[in-house]
């Protein structure tokens, strides 16, 4: 349950059952304080530390992180422009016992670490610009900067920022359960690294859930290629993009590829099978598990009879790219497929399934899945995957040097092995999606395409 990912009124009714079962905010706050302070005592490294404390709860978390570094001999000041305004935030700066700046001071220290508690998940509105002001002039004079709960300024539910000229920070520590801004662009790519403190918050259900590490397995003892999985690839008029999800598809399990060449590919790989013939004779082996079908594929007419071909088989596909661009609701499109929109061809779905694509990307998401039955892996620099059925899981931050022409030729052959391994649209989207962003972690920097497809190996055998 600690993946399980809260909006704000969920959070709230979660904090309220902790409460009924005999708990107090107080005991809460002084539980999140100290798991924070921990974190920040380690970072400050006995150095200076201001703390920043708002009117709210998140002010008191501020309060109980400055009396766990001062009773550990770190020098910590507070900041506190407002009074506090709830009883557990009040007991809490009671409790502190330090100095405390109150209002908007003139002269600001230089110091270490800079702790954000000015306001967490009770942020209605953009900060007023004292507060603002009093934020970035605060972050700007320390070396590192910890928020807690969220950045101030972020919007929980949304992931937008509030303000203009938000600091950035080197850790955002979460309290009791991850927010949706923890994930959601733009506002993720400001919190660093992300912590999660556990205050004995219980399981919602049906919520959505953090993409965690899949375990896989090696073949069986007695496995052969076609056990293993046959995935077909069909590629259209541009082969090379075709060839790149190959290369990928090629390390992550599949026993067996096979590209249905449109246009005459050159410098094939010696363990990549090529079938010039219609998709829809070459489809009709029986021991093909699955499909890709978009990378290169192209938008003409032919493109559009390629595509018919394959929805016609009715096999496990993943549609990707271009195909995504000329598909339309029709009968055996979606159920048993894997789209991987990215924004613009999300965009484009939403038209093709008549959805009015508003609301947060996670609901347009859910949308177009339960529209075309398919599973949805939204991927950007905050990937998520939408099932028919609701579920819903958000990635963690995967590295940024996946910008990369080709990378999503990359995680579409990716997925496609994954589909042919598994058979198992959902499962092979979450195993996938992992592996993509793993192989990336393990490209280093500055990457190409096809540097990435050769890191998927090395990445798989690392979830064995
Ligand atoms: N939910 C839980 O189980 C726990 C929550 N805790 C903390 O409590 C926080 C939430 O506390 P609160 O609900 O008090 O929220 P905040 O501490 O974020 O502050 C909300 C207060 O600020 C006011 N406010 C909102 N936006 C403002 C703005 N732009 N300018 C000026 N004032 C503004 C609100 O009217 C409200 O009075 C969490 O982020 C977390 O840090 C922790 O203490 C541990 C337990
Ligand atoms: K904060």
């Amino acid at each position: 349950m600690l993946s399980q990912v809260l909006t704000v009124a969920q959070m709230r009714a979660a904090e309220q059952d902790l409460i009924a079962a005999g708990t107090s905010v107080e005991a809460l706050m002084e539980k999140a304080g100290h798991g924070a302070g921990a974190y920040v005592h380690r970072i400050s490294a006995g150095r200076s530390v201001a703390v920043l404390c708002g009117p709210g709860n998140n002010g008191g978390d501020g309060y109980v992180i400055a009396r766990h570094l001062a009773d550990r001999g770190v020098a910590v000041q507070v900041f506190a422009p407002l009074p506090p305004g709830t009883a557990a935030a009040a007991a809490a700066r009671a409790a502190f016992g330090g100095t405390i700046h109150e209002g908007i001071p003139g002269d600001l220290p230089h110091g270490e670490v800079f702790v954000d508690c000015l306001f967490g998940s009770g942020l209605t509105r953009a900060l007023p610009d004292d507060l603002h002001a009093l934020l970035v002039r605060l972050a700007a004079r320390h070396h590192r900067r910890v928020a807690v709960d969220l950045p101030s300024g972020v919007e929980s539910d949304s992931g937008l920022p509030l303000n203009s000229a938000l600091p950035t920070y080197d850790l955002t520590i979460s309290l009791g359960a991850w927010k949706h801004a923890h994930f959601a662009m733009p506002a993720a790519a400001m919190m660093g690294a992300l912590r999660l403190i556990d205050i004995g918050c219980g399981a919602v259900p049906g919520v959505p859930h953090v993409l965690a590490r899949p375990y896989l397995r090696a073949p069986a003892a007695d496995a052969h290629k076609y056990r293993r999985g046959l995935l077909a690839i069909v590629g259209g008029a541009m082969p090379g993009a075709a060839l790149l999800a190959a290369r990928a598809a090629a390390h992550a399990g599949a026993g067996y590829l096979r590209l249905i060449a449109g246009a005459e590919p050159d410098g094939i790989p010696a363990d990549l099978v090529v079938v010039r013939a219609d998709p829809g004779e070459a489809l009709e082996d029986g021991r093909v598990a699955a499909v890709l079908i978009g990378p290169g594929l192209g938008r003409d007419e032919a493109a559009r009879v390629r595509f018919a071909s394959v929805v016609r088989c009715g096999l496990p596909t993943v549609v990707d790219a271009d195909a995504l661009m000329i598909l339309h609701p029709a009968p055996g499109v979606g159920p048993g497929m894997i789209f991987t929109p990215h924004e613009g061809e999300l965009a484009a779905l939403e038209r093709a399934y008549g959805l009015p694509g508003i609301g947060h990307k996670r609901e347009r998401a859910v949308a177009l899945a339960a529209a075309s039955g398919a599973v949805i892996v939204a991927k950007g620099a905050d990937s998520l995957i939408a099932g028919p059925d609701g579920r819903l899981l958000l990635a963690p931050r995967a590295s940024s040097w996946l910008s990369v022409a080709g990378s999503g030729d990359v995680l579409a052959g990716i997925i496609a092995s994954r589909l042919a391994v598994t058979r198992d649209p959902w499962t092979a989207a979450a195993e996938g999606l992992w592996l993509h962003g793993e192989a990336a972690a393990r490209a280093g920097a500055a990457f190409s395409a096809t540097g990435l497809a050769d890191c998927v190996a090395p990445a798989l055998g690392s979830l064995l």
